[in-house]
């Protein structure tokens, strides 16, 4: 591996100023480039398992931007699809996917599960290849909580009340799907560092809704389990947890977990940010809405990060994923902002 790999120093707890930079999102719509290859590809998930594709909006924002880290192009929901469940993307609704019942969670059956997630694993490897060697590869997969979260619910809610609700009422089946779950997404991980990625990333988008002993129960374990199950067999590869809203957990999260990386969202103040700094790097966490008004608030928003968190270990990105309707000249002047910072 380079040693020139700026975010992996970084995740080893070194300080780099400018901070390595990459944003959650970044092959998206936002992108007129990524809606014209989308246009060809026909549904969304045809996009996710056509290597030619998914290499090709993978590499759209690095030869735009030249961000430090390249994410994979795939979906969270590719785990469910990939063990067998209905999962469909359907134009401005989002996700949809069949609900799950207890019934169906015990039978459960991951036979095909690798072979089904091959082109993904072939767009690893190709990606590799062509990106830049400076450039960090990150592969991801979502976190058991979130992921059932669509897997019960069947399309996204607010507060997900519908999984909320399944766990209380069907905890033995909801603990034995965050099991399956947790297995599936280790071994995903683990052929993901094996295709060429050099660091992971989980997902856990909805770990904001749940109470301090579900938080614990839901997130926390089953995220110091893929972080083992991971460290067994690739001990040196950087994890990032994203429990995206765990406000008051992060700290314990990271302790209890493993990963080496924690990414923050937006509403993570940055003198927490800062204490959170001394156990190891952290990513964020930019308010994506600061990126669509740009001006004065991009300005004030980035300088406020950089100045909190230049001097540790920082990767600067989004607090969550861009929006569509983001104005490119705004992620350019990002870009400026951050990389001649001073
Ligand atoms: C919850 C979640 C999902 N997917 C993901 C999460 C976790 C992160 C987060 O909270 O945003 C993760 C994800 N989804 C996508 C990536 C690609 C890599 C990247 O560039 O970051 C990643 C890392 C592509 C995508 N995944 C999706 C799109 C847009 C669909 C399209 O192009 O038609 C992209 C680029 C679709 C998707 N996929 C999902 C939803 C809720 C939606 C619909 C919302 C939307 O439309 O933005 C599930």
């Amino acid at each position: 591996m380079p040693e020139n790999r700026i975010m992996l120093d970084v995740l080893k707890g070194k300080a780099a100023f400018p901070p390595p930079l990459w944003m959650m999102r970044q092959a998206g719509r936002y992108l007129p480039e990524y809606r014209e290859t989308r246009r060809r590809a026909g549904s969304f998930l045809d996009l996710c398992y056509d290597p030619d594709l998914a290499v090709e909006v993978t590499l759209q924002p690095i030869e735009r931007f030249g961000f430090d880290a390249s994410i994979l192009f795939s979906d969270i929901l590719v785990v469910p699809h990939a063990l067998g469940r209905d999962v469909r993307f359907e134009e401005g609704r989002g996700p949809l996917l069949a609900p799950i019942s207890a019934a169906e969670i015990a039978a459960l059956d991951g036979e095909t599960f690798h072979v089904n997630l091959e082109p993904v694993y072939e767009t690893v490897r190709r990606l590799r290849t062509k990106l830049p060697d400076e450039t960090t590869l990150i592969g991801f997969c979502g976190a058991p909580w979130t992921v059932a979260t669509y897997m019960i619910a069947g399309h996204g809610t607010s507060d997900q009340a519908p999984a909320r609700l399944f766990a209380y009422r069907e905890p033995a089946a909801f603990l034995h799907l965050l099991n399956v779950l947790v297995d599936y997404s280790a071994a995903y991980l683990i052929r993901q560092i094996e295709a060429g990625a050099d660091v992971v990333q989980v997902f856990d988008s909805w770990s904001g809704v749940l109470d301090e002993v579900s938080f614990e129960a839901f997130c926390v374990g089953p995220m110091a389990e893929i972080v083992r199950q991971v460290r067994a067999v690739h001990p040196n590869v950087p994890i990032i947890g994203f429990p995206k809203g765990a406000g008051a957990h992060y700290r314990s999260y990271r302790q209890k977990t493993g990963v080496t990386g924690l990414g923050l969202d937006w509403t993570v103040p940055l003198t927490t940010a800062k204490e959170l700094q001394r156990d190891g790097a952290v990513q964020g966490n930019l308010d994506p809405l600061r990126l669509v008004a740009g001006g004065k608030a991009l300005a004030d928003g980035v300088d406020a990060i950089l100045k909190a968190l230049g001097d540790g270990p920082l990767i600067f990105n989004l607090g969550h994923g861009i929006t569509p309707e983001t104005p490119i000249a705004h992620v350019e002047a990002m870009v400026k902002l951050v990389r001649s910072a001073s």
